[in-house]
């Protein structure tokens, strides 16, 4: 397949040709040769496919808030060719049994994929760390959905015995010490029950109050101490603070931020009600800012989404009952490049942030870049091409996204090692599934 006069995110126009999995050559000027299907490219962005660090695609275990054929559908309609699935599933993916369960059911893929292991108390890390692991993580240190958060002796033995295998690691950096159990309606959870329900609240705002960036801070300052002592190279998930985020910096860790952290604030959640609840949680518009700085500066090493769906229906509750997370895979790079055609961001930018850098992060060679070599991971856009972004058209099995009514620009290609796994011509069609694990036949 010759695709010509393609425009890369650095603006060259380019010929690609595609050979079997493969990019065998990007040229100025390629000649189409006897039968080669042709695909006119004039006007289009050619990027390559987004690797998304972190989804939870909730199988084994939850199938109703999403199933590997649901998110990867979704992944695909997004721009997503590779994704990495994270252990709080049910069963946790903390074990050989677990990982091989959760590795036949990503059979269902139509991207390619990682397979991440969790810590708990009862993990096993000889057998998971000898299983090809995309990373070991995300490690909760403060409890999330699935409830996984661990101790510091716990996680301090888990980065070493994954830095002893080459195993990198990545944390959800919160720290429940540092919670402001005040705001908390008393009765939830046992803890501190002098401070707990003094300054009681029950709207949105209460889970950024509750889940406070000090919290994060904290949680960020303890995973750099045990990676500087241990020589370990972390990967800080979801950083939501500069203060966080100039920390991993500092002590040569990598971050990422999620699209919500960079584009929505606590303004957001008189709006987005519990809808906008997550963890870490939004932040003040002035964080939100100097976070969408560090994205477009280079502090911030890569963007994942975080994609953590969950019903409508369980959405739909309390501040303090409602599960935390929110679906992203699909809206992830229609919304930056959204935010680039604005010239917010440059396409280089976020090429970088989407795929090269996440590919150099987690050592993946053949992904992350439109070069001769590389795996045929490609997304076709329309770069003037805005949708308004609507919840029921999106693909995930939550139905709802937070950032309904926002412009996106999606694709109207991806590819995953030369074969089509989305098309909208007007019409959208999928293709099979053909993930496969990033890690395996290393
Ligand atoms: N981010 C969230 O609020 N939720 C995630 C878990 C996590 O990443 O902490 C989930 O799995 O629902
Ligand atoms: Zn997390
Ligand atoms: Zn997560």
């Amino acid at each position: 397949m010759l695709i010509q006069d393609a425009t890369l995110a650095d603006g060259r126009r380019r010929d690609v040709r595609v050979e079997g999995e493969r990019i065998a050559a990007v040229e100025r000027r390629l000649s189409p040769r006897d039968d080669e299907r042709i695909v006119d490219a004039d006007g289009k962005l050619l990027l390559p496919g987004m690797i998304d660090a972190h989804v939870h695609f909730r199988e084994p275990g939850f199938p109703a808030k999403e199933t590997w054929a649901s998110g990867s559908r979704a992944a695909a309609a997004g721009g997503v060719t590779t994704v990495v699935d994270q252990p709080n599933t049910e069963p946790p993916t903390i074990d050989r049994e677990s990982f091989v369960e959760k590795t036949a059911l990503a059979a269902d893929s139509l991207v390619d994929f990682g397979i991440s292991g969790g810590v708990t108390p009862d993990w096993n890390p000889d057998e998971l760390l000898a299983e090809p692991l995309f990373a070991l993580g995300e490690v909760f240190l403060a409890d999330s959905t699935g409830e996984m958060g661990i101790d510091a002796d716990l996680f301090a033995d888990a980065v070493a015995a994954a830095t002893d295998r080459g195993v990198a690691v990545t944390v959800h950096a919160e720290d429940a010490d540092e919670f402001d159990e005040s705001v908390r309606p008393s009765g939830e959870d046992a803890g501190d029950g002098q401070r707990q329900g003094a300054n009681e609240r029950t709207d949105a705002d209460a889970w950024s109050a509750f889940r406070t960036p000090e919290a994060e801070h904290a949680a960020v300052e303890r995973a750099c101490q045990v990676g500087e002592e241990l020589g370990s190279q972390l990967h800080i998930a979801h950083t939501s603070t500069p203060g966080g985020i100039d920390r991993a910096a500092e002590s040569g860790m990598t971050c990422e931020v999620t699209p919500h952290h960079l584009l929505l604030s606590r303004d957001d959640l008189p709006e987005l009600g519990t809808f906008g609840r997550m963890n870490p949680p939004l932040r003040s518009e002035q964080r939100r800012e100097e976070v969408f700085e560090r994205v477009t500066d280079g502090t911030v090493d890569i963007v994942a989404t975080d994609h953590a769906p969950h019903t409508r229906v369980e959405k739909d509750a309390g501040i303090w009952d409602a599960p935390s997370g929110v679906p992203g895979v699909e809206t992830a790079l229609p919304l930056l490049l959204a935010e680039a055609r604005e010239g917010r961001l440059s396409y280089e930018r976020v090429r970088d942030l989407t795929a090269a850098t996440p590919a150099a992060v987690f050592d993946l060679p053949r992904k992350g870049r439109v070069e001769g070599g590389k795996d045929a991971d490609l997304a076709l856009f329309d770069p003037d091409a805005t949708h308004e972004i609507r919840g029921e058209e999106l693909h995930s099995k939550a139905g709802w996204t937070p950032f309904e009514g926002w412009d996106g620009i999606f694709p109207e290609w991806t590819m995953v090692r030369g074969e089509t796994v989305y098309r909208n011509d007007g019409n959208e069609e999928f293709g099979d599934a053909r993930g496969e694990n990033v890690r395996s036949g290393e």
